[in-house]
């Protein structure tokens, strides 16, 4: 550990600020364990980044000289322990999860080294509980080096790989000199840095906490009791989460997957989180909902699950609402439209149903239909609320209004439906109305609809009378008497 510091801060990037280090006599890397935080301004490190960037270098030297004094006395023998009354314990982190308060997680101190380790101030609950060292330092690496958001954070990413290199550096000048010296190696032991991996704790469900389904659900009860994900009839709204995979910019910029599409009806989300003393630790919260689609689920698997039970209920004569909610670019269009005509969505998957409905014979008695008054037909029609007012996307984007009936019930006025004969007129006329739905471009989606989109497919008997309906929500709810809500994420 002789030069390379120049290397070494430009691997961190930190190199611009070489020259002051070199005006206040540090030109070797074994000079940084000299450093204090004091020292930074000194040197004119002001910036939060590069004060953390510089922190976790100057710990990296640290626990290496650490290493090499060790092993040096493991070399010397054990009688050498006794000239050194201060023998250094391994650092140890303390974390207590009894209490309920903002108590502070007391680092063990250690007298030999020239630093104090800085007490961890993160809170401690009993929900946290932790679980296990999950991470390999690759994954520790490709963890701790994003936010929360996925932001890439350069300094983590360095640190390992360099500190990685670092210390096999000086492994192996450390085994040369021991070879000069004709020492044998000492058995492996793993470096301070291969022994830091993020430690996971997760977040238990108690009675105050009211993530995923409500404890007072049946459904909840239902899967306590049992441990299975079974859904009872008496259920009127389900909300059910997909995840997309990570785009392939988002590969590209490194960005960390935070959730996982767990069980059936789990979803875990890992919180990155820093404590003062710059260690990394995940927070990993577990949300449970009543249907759970991952990454490898299709369109068709969702639908066969949410929508398809719907398509049933309205020709039960019901009224069913299909909501897909989600942030920008999480996947809501990809589900509702599909990707392409052979990777279809959820509105040409229902559409398909309702048509081969109809075509059965004695499609409305034989169904439950209420339809003694002759055939069925199908009308849609298709308008998005756009900072707050509504506009016709079948009417060349007229104004709309929301209106209360004498009833009580909103009701859209002057809406224009379209009756549709086949599911590819259905289709053509979503397609056509989505064309002038308001778009724009989001940090996340280039293609990005800027409003709240709203399908509704009516079956009315020939007097015009409703006989069942669907609604397509893309991001909006509205009242509705039985539905699924799709999250995406
Ligand atoms: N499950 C998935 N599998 C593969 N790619 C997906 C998936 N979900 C979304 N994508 C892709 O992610 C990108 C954004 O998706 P999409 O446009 O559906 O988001 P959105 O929620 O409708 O966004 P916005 O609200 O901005 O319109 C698209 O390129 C889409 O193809």
């Amino acid at each position: 550990m002789t030069s390379c510091l120049y290397e070494c801060l430009y691997e961190v990037g930190l190199q611009q600020y070489y020259p002051q280090f070199a005006a206040l006599g540090l030109r070797r890397l074994s000079h940084l364990s000299q450093l204090t935080m004091e020292d930074y301004p000194r040197l004119g490190v002001q910036d939060m980044m590069d004060r953390t960037r510089l922190f976790h270098l100057v710990q990296l030297v640290k626990g290496i000289e650490d290493e090499d004094d060790s092993d040096e006395k493991e070399d010397r023998g054990a009688s050498t322990e006794a000239v050194c009354p201060y023998r250094k314990p391994p650092p140890c982190r303390q974390l207590d999860f009894s209490a309920h308060s903002t108590k502070l997680t007391q680092a063990t101190r250690n007298p030999c080294a020239d630093y104090t380790h800085t007490p961890s101030c993160r809170p401690q609950t009993d929900r946290e509980t932790p679980i296990r060292n999950v991470h390999t330092n690759r994954e520790t690496q490709r963890q701790s080096s994003h936010t929360p958001t996925g932001t890439p954070k350069r300094s983590a990413r360095i640190d390992k790989k360099t500190h990685r290199c670092h210390i096999d550096k000086v492994k192996s000048r450390n085994s040369k000199t021991r070879e000069e010296k004709g020492l044998a190696d000492p058995s492996p032991r793993k470096s301070r840095l291969q022994q830091e991996v993020a430690q996971v704790y997760r977040v238990k469900r108690t009675p105050s906490y009211s993530y995923g389904l409500p404890m007072s659900s049946s459904a909840f009860s239902t899967r306590e009791l049992t441990g299975q994900a079974s859904v009872s009839a008496a259920e009127r709204i389900r909300v059910c989460v997909r995840k997309r995979p990570l785009s392939r910019s988002e590969e590209r910029r490194g960005e960390t997957d935070v959730v996982t599409a767990g069980d059936r009806d789990r979803v875990l989300v890992h919180e990155q989180k820093e404590a003062v003393d710059l260690t990394q630790y995940v927070l990993q919260h577990e949300f449970y909902f009543d249907e759970v689609f991952s990454e490898a689920c299709t369109n068709e698997d969702i639908y066969k699950k949410t929508a398809w039970p719907l398509i049933q209920h309205i020709f039960n004569g019901g009224k069913a609402t299909c909501f897909a909610y989600g942030q920008t670019g999480a996947g809501k269009t990809h589900t509702m439209l599909g990707s392409s005509p052979r990777r279809p969505g959820l509105y040409a998957l229902a559409a398909h149903d309702i048509f081969a409905r109809l075509a059965q014979p004695k499609a409305g008695s034989g169904s439950g239909l209420v339809c003694s008054l002759g055939p069925i037909y199908v009308c849609v029609s298709f308008f998005e609320i756009y900072c707050g007012q509504l506009y016709d996307l079948l009417d060349h984007r007229k104004r709309l209004f929301a209106r209360e009936d004498g009833q009580g019930v909103v009701q859209i006025s002057g809406l224009r439906e379209v009756e549709v004969q086949s599911v590819a007129a259905l289709l053509e006329v979503i397609s056509w109305g989505s064309r002038g739905r308001s778009r724009g471009m989001s940090g996340v989606n280039c293609d990005s609809s800027r409003s709240h989109a709203l399908v509704q497919i009516h079956l009315r008997d020939r007097m015009q009378q409703l006989v069942g309906r669907s609604c397509w929500f893309q991001s909006f709810i509205d009242s509705l008497d039985s539905g699924i809500l799709i999250c995406h994420c």
